[in-house]
């Protein structure tokens, strides 16, 4: 009996990628990223009501090469959501939905999440 192929559905390998795919999945990723950085911020609070060994302990991870690594990463990320969760905002109003218009503006999340990040750090980091 000869075995017919049947269709199947897309999935990850056939799609091809496309920049408001790889937004959707960030915005996702960045919304779980979040959740952990704000465990580090309760634990940051946690070690300043606890006493000045514990803030001392913290601030030491935190101030080392890998914490201001993380500690970017996390702002991005909170950036990057935030602005994806303006994005879903925008498209509340049926705005900004027809092909190019989404490209756009994931570009445009995409771009100013970092332009944000940097700023933030300039401002609050390394020149405070
Ligand atoms: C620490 C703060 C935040 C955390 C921990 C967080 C966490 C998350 C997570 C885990 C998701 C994914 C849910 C899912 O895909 O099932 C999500 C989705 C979402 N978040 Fe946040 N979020 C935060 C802040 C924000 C902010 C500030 C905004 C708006 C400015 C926002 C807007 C949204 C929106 C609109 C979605 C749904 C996106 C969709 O329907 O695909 N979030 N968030």
């Amino acid at each position: 009996m000869s075995v017919r192929a049947r269709p199947t559905s897309p999935h990850l390998q056939i799609y091809r990628w496309t920049i408001t795919m790889a937004m959707s999945i960030i915005h996702r990723a960045t919304g779980i990223a979040n959740y952990a950085g704000m465990a580090l911020l309760a634990i940051w609070l946690v070690a300043a009501a606890a006493d000045q060994e514990a803030l001392n302990l913290v601030n030491l991870v935190y101030g080392s090469w890998f914490g201001q690594l993380v500690l970017f990463g996390f702002t991005w990320s909170l950036v990057h959501h935030m602005l994806g969760g303006l994005r879903h905002w925008v498209w509340d109003f049926a705005a900004m939905m027809e092909p190019g218009q989404r490209e756009l503006m994931a570009w445009a999340t995409l771009a100013a999440s970092v332009v944000i990040t940097l700023l933030i750090w300039t401002v609050f980091v390394w020149m405070a």
